[in-house]
């Protein structure tokens, strides 16, 4: 099959090994060769992966290289998730390696300015050009996948409905943390896949979007957030564990580096905005100035580290433990809450408001905001211990 390439796609010579990396045998025990993808390497990430696209694969016994790409892991000798669901995965990942483009590309010093001057004065909450743009990007490639009934994005005041036959709801945050982007601090893309309720089908189409988006995360399928920054990191969860891939930027690759992430029991570190301290609640207060101390639970005086930007602050909490958290109403449940809490339950750790588990709560409204604390199970179990940690005093801070 190889042989049968067109011109345009050229095979990667060159992957440097890595030692910690699993060999397809070990995620494929029955030995089955993997399909191998070959992607054009002019930019990264401008091409497709040839499986998904054209349906064809290759595959050969000897040319198992130790590399196991995203759609490799999600196709039929990997955990062989549903075809549909190959297919959208693959428009997700090509619409998060544009982002990934995007954020890093120099001509997001100009969209970095109209940042700045869109915030001047206005609300801090108002779309960037750069939300703005990748929310188009997804919007796109979700419609060019065919596999979409609706999109919910945190970029829109409402779900869109894009095809009655697609059969699955994507709930998005975009570009999370773009706040940052002009201090070229990371950021991050959330998704949430469930599947269409076909029950509500014959309801108005408005009716019917908002209904689909407004599922519980009990119901999610899947999830994933992809973080930008000194690497591109995909991390996604089928209800199966957690797996983070980490993108090749020579071939246009997110290449599985991490096959079942677990976060540790305990973490020592605390990430939360601590200017609001006098805002807090005093169960917050008293946490946090515990821990800080060593003298919780675990007799060790804890760290602060806070970035602001959710995505990069979830990606070390996942690797070291601990527990981040934003406990005031900010963070959306439908876009960000969700999918996030999902990542962490499947990682071993837990999502909750505070008060309850973020994944029983039903959302009402789309936009709806809550705190969020998301981290190791002990340190969740020791916070929540408190009681009274959801900040109730939300002034909207200028900064
Ligand atoms: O201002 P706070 O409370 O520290 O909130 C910071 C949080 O807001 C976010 O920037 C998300 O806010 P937006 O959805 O308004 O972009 C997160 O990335 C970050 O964790």
């Amino acid at each position: 099959m190889q042989s049968a390439a067109p011109p345009l796609y050229h095979l990667v010579r060159f992957r440097p090994k890595l030692k910690t990396f699993p060999s397809k045998s070990q995620l494929c025990p029955s030995g089955t060769p993997f399909c191998r993808l070959r992607m054009a390497s002019v930019s990264g990430f401008g091409m497709r992966p040839l499986r998904a696209l054209a349906g064809s694969s290759s595959s050969s016994a000897g040319d198992d290289d130790g590399f196991v790409t995203l759609i490799e892991y999600v196709g039929k000798e990997g955990i062989n998730v549903k075809d549909d669901l190959v297919v959208l995965l693959d428009h997700i990942q090509y619409a998060c390696k544009r982002i990934a483009a995007l954020v890093a590309s120099p001509f997001n010093y100009s969209l970095g300015k109209q940042t700045a001057l869109a915030s001047v004065g206005s609300d801090r909450d108002a779309p960037k050009p750069l939300d703005i743009v990748s929310n188009e990007i997804i919007l796109s490639s979700l419609r060019k996948s065919g596999k979409v009934a609706v999109m919910a994005s945190e970029e829109n005041d409402a779900p869109t409905w894009i095809s009655d036959d697609g059969p699955y709801v994507v709930v998005t945050d975009p570009l999370d943390g773009s706040r940052n982007i002009d201090a070229s601090i990371p950021t991050g893309t959330i998704f949430g896949i469930y599947k269409r309720l076909e029950e509500l089908d014959n309801l108005p189409t408005e009716e019917k979007a908002m209904l689909n988006s407004l599922q519980s995360g009990s119901r999610l399928i899947a999830a994933a957030y992809v973080l930008y920054s000194s690497a591109t990191i995909l991390c996604i969860t089928f209800g199966s564990g957690t797996q983070a891939f980490t993108l090749d930027h020579s071939t246009g690759d997110f290449i599985l580096t991490n096959p079942s992430i677990k976060i540790p029991p305990r973490g020592q570190i605390y990430s939360v905005n601590d200017a609001r301290y006098f805002d807090w609640p005093e169960g917050l207060r008293q946490y946090i100035d515990t821990v800080r101390q060593g003298k919780g639970r675990y007799p060790k005086k804890y760290s602060a580290r806070y970035i602001c930007s959710l995505v990069a602050d979830l990606h070390r909490t996942l690797l070291y433990g601990g527990v981040a958290m934003n406990p005031r109403d900010h963070l959306r449940l439908v876009y960000e809450a969700n999918p996030l809490s999902f990542i962490v339950e499947q990682a071993g750790g837990r999502g909750s408001d505070g008060k309850n588990r973020i994944l029983s709560l039903q959302p009402v409204k789309l936009h709806q905001r809550l705190p969020l604390f998301l981290g190791s199970l002990e340190d969740m179990e020791e916070l929540e211990s408190y009681g009274d940690v959801q900040q109730k005093v939300n002034p909207g801070y200028e900064v």
